[in-house]
């Protein structure tokens, strides 16, 4: 039996409102809304058939709401295997799909580290069990992380799981002859290393951005010179191998220049910011709540400035939320105890409408393309659509979601999908909220919850 569902009154990249037909799982018809009636299309696919060979589609009524493709995260921790207490895939997923996502890239930095086809394809075995969103586990760089000998890359990416984006995220691969090894070794497939970019040298001990803020906390700095000089070298080494190159949550002005200069001379280098260094600062710190430590640190706000500009002008290609649950345990101590990052697929798009849309910098087809199409093409996601206009056209995978742009929500850090609870913006207003989003034409959340 074929399933059918009518999405009435939903406007595509906030353009003009339309009739969407969804029949396993591709995109059966569009007409403007309302007009599909006169036609017959919709009206046909809305009545079922009175022999019940075809039942009564599921009628979702769009009105007022805007449709973008799926959402795609490049960098994603969901902490299974090992620490299944602070998120799980399944938790990590339902977080995702609620934050309109239909792809997630999962991190390596697992216990056990995801450094062979076995972990890896456990991991995709798992996202597809959950059946929120589609997992594609990110594979390790070097064994175990320890940044010393080449993990099976290979093997991962000839594995079930097709491993296309390696990265040792969490840290850094900075001895620079492996990292040329790595590069040299993915171009065979295509594939891309993604850099969490960390001098370790010049931020050990550190806990905080580097400036006049942590002179007056006292607390050690984390320079901007730690990560341009690391995307300066990588850079460098990866125009000289003609591979790829990602750099993970790009924190500082200085990075965005480094960027553009690479993307000036040819070099194949992408990047991602997050929304929290999008919308944040290091001012924050100054109440000393763990929540809001994260690597790389919160800055400046003239770093955020640069980080907008840079995203709205294509120098940063897409945002990734960079994920990062943790236990009370490991988060509600004292600063310097606490374990950096914070949660981020359930408030990313409400940040970047805040940061990027209310402040006139993306339109909707914008935030499509950071948020969807670029992300998808860095890290070769199938069925995703070239251009941003065409997730809505008739033939496509039905892989999109519906948010309501007037909403309001305050977030309450205990009611999230998430296992955990360090979201930075507990108790803040955010604009924006999923309603629904599909994955290849099946329902993962209706009526903002869970399916
Ligand atoms: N961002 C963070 O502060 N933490 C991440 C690791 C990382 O992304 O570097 C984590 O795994 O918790
Ligand atoms: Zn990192
Ligand atoms: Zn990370």
């Amino acid at each position: 039996m074929t399933s059918v569902i009518v999405v009435r009154g939903v406007r595509p990249l906030g353009g003009d409102a339309r009739d969407l037909v969804i029949a396993d799982g591709t995109i059966a018809a569009v007409a403007p809304a309302g007009g599909g009636e006169r036609t017959g299309v919709v009206a046909e696919a809305a009545a079922g058939s009175a022999d019940g060979t075809r039942p009564a589609p599921l009628v979702v009524d769009a009105t007022g709401l805007v449709a973008l493709p799926g959402l795609v995260d490049l960098h994603t921790h969901l902490r299974e295997p090992g620490r299944e207490d602070a998120e799980t895939v399944d938790s990590g997923t339902r977080a995702a799909a609620l934050g309109g996502y239909t792809t997630v890239f999962a991190m390596a930095n697992t216990d056990p580290v995801a450094d062979t086809a076995g972990v890896v394809e456990q991991v995709w075995r798992l996202g597809q069990d959950a059946g929120h969103c589609d997992v594609r586990p990110v594979g390790a760089v070097t064994r175990g992380l320890a940044g010393e000998r080449l993990a099976e890359l290979g093997a991962m990416a000839s594995s079930a799981a097709a491993v296309r984006m390696f990265s040792d995220d969490g840290h850094c691969v900075s001895d620079a002859l492996l990292m040329r090894r790595a590069l040299e070794y993915v171009k065979a497939f295509d594939g891309v290393i993604a850099q969490h970019a960390e001098e370790p040298r010049l931020t050990a001990g550190a806990q905080m951005n580097e400036g006049a803020m942590a002179a007056r906390l006292g607390l050690p700095g984390w320079p901007a010179v730690a990560e341009e000089a690391i995307i300066a070298r990588d850079a460098l080494l990866t125009g000289h191998v003609g591979s790829r190159l990602h750099i993970c949550h790009v924190s500082t002005a200085g990075s965005v220049e480094l960027i553009r200069w690479a993307k000036a001379k040819g070099w194949r280098v992408t990047a991602e910011v997050t929304p929290h260094h999008l919308l944040l600062t290091e001012e924050l710190v100054a109440s000393y709540d763990p929540v809001y430590k994260v690597n790389p640190p919160l800055r400046t706000e003239a770093d955020t400035e640069a980080l907008r500009a840079g995203l709205a002008d294509g120098t940063i290609d897409c945002v990734a939320t960079d994920h990062a649950p943790h236990a009370s345990e490991d988060k509600e101590t004292e600063w310097a105890a606490a374990r950096p990052g914070m949660l981020g697929l359930e408030t990313a798009l409400s940040i970047v409408i805040q940061t990027m849309v209310e402040t006139g910098r993306l339109d909707w087809a914008g935030v499509a393309d950071r948020m969807a199409l670029a992300p998808a093409r860095i890290g070769a996601v199938a069925d995703m659509p070239r251009d941003p206009a065409s997730f809505a056209q008739v033939g496509v995978p039905a892989t999109l979601t519906l948010l309501d742009p007037e909403a309001r929500r305050v977030i309450d850090p205990l009611a999230v999908a998430s296992r955990s609870s360090n979201t930075p913006y507990g108790g803040r207003t955010l604009p924006g909220a999923i309603r629904a989003t599909f994955l290849r034409g099946r329902p993962t959340v209706l009526d903002g919850k869970i399916i």
